[in-house]
């Protein structure tokens, strides 16, 4: 996908040179990605500021026409926007979780989506009644959108999309700018949503946390090309070269600082960040050496994994540019 936009020098000059003549680039937001997801599955799609992520969900909801490439959702060219296509996905944008009626109240809005999608009246009330549960929507039914707060917004946005029953959720950052108590409502929510309805999910997300509790599997895009895809717990050993030992020691006066680099001592226990391949030959040094009461090897966190692949990824494109 290409975006054509107008570039100009700084300057009046500069301004009243492109009422003559309007300069262009080429932006190439998404031009090497390639991948499948089977129905069901949950998926989170990960990439820097700018990777060409909501330009891919955008393209994948039938809003935006890719100016190459093929695509099929659920064996429908998304862009088309054939009417039954568009009843089994929906795209939910947690900067802007709900469409342009403000005046409209919540249930209004719900009472819009039944006639524009169709859906019987027993069906509707069965899935109002389930969703207004699950996200805890008694309290703001009656009140207009334009008076919630985001995170209101989000919970209703969600509602309102998902109350014909997708099949396909495209969902990019639902849990931006929310409290913490509100993301893992939107958190929980969603798992027990895709658990129950086997609804096929892909995620764009900056918060690990939402990565962490949905999504197994992760496709990571970079500068508009697949970086990765595979198992969540693949992404370490790819971008992340060390591990964590934590090791309580007993030992009048240990000296740890030769078996690892020390991120943290805390009385007894130490924190060392030591290379994949060195751990069990360190482990093995360490429990011969020293009177340890406690040993465990961790993974490092997940926001560290993809900060050491932004990070490799970043240094990667200035090579090649
Ligand atoms: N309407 C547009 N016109 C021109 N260029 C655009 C447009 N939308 C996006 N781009 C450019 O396309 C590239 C990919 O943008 P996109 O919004 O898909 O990134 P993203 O991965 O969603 O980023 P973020 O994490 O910051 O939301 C960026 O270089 C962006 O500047």
């Amino acid at each position: 996908m290409t975006y054509r936009v107008p570039v100009r020098d700084g300057g009046l000059l500069a301004a009243a040179r492109t009422l003559v003549r309007r300069q262009h680039r080429d932006v190439h937001a998404v031009r090497n990605v390639s991948f499948r997801i089977p129905a069901g599955q949950v998926v989170g799609f990960l990439g820097r500021n700018g990777a060409g992520k909501t330009t891919t969900l955008k393209i994948l909801a039938g809003i935006l026409h890719p100016t190459g490439g093929r695509v099929r959702v659920l064996g429908e060219v998304p862009w088309q926007r054939r009417n039954h296509y568009l009843r089994e996905i929906a795209l939910i944008r947690g900067s802007q979780p709900i469409g342009d009626a403000p005046e409209l109240t919540v249930m209004d809005s719900f009472h819009y989506q039944q006639v524009l999608y169709d859906i019987g009246a027993a069906q509707f009330e069965h899935n109002l009644a389930e969703l207004s549960e699950l996200l805890d929507l008694g309290g703001i039914l009656q009140r207009q959108v334009r008076a919630l707060s985001l995170g209101e917004r989000m919970r209703a946005g969600l509602a309102l999309a998902l109350v014909y029953r997708p099949k396909v959720l495209f969902l990019d950052e639902p849990t931006i700018g929310l409290d913490v108590s509100a993301a893992r409502t939107i958190r929980t929510f969603l798992a027990e949503y895709s658990a129950r309805t086997g609804a096929t999910v892909l995620l764009t997300s900056h918060a690990m946390a939402d990565v962490e509790s949905l999504c197994p599997r992760l496709v990571l895009v970079d500068d508009g090309a697949i970086a990765f895809d595979g198992r969540r717990d693949e992404l370490g050993s790819l971008f992340a070269p060390a591990k964590l030992i934590r090791v309580t020691v007993t030992d009048d006066e240990p000296d740890l600082t030769p078996y690892g680099e020390v991120l943290q001592r805390d009385g007894y226990q130490w924190l060392l960040r030591v290379g994949r391949s060195e751990v069990p030959a360190t482990t093995a040094r360490l429990l011969s050496r020293f009177a340890v009461a406690d040993l465990s090897v961790e993974e490092p966190s997940l926001e560290s994994v993809m900060d050491q692949a932004y990070q490799s990824l970043r240094r990667t494109t200035d090579l090649v540019s």
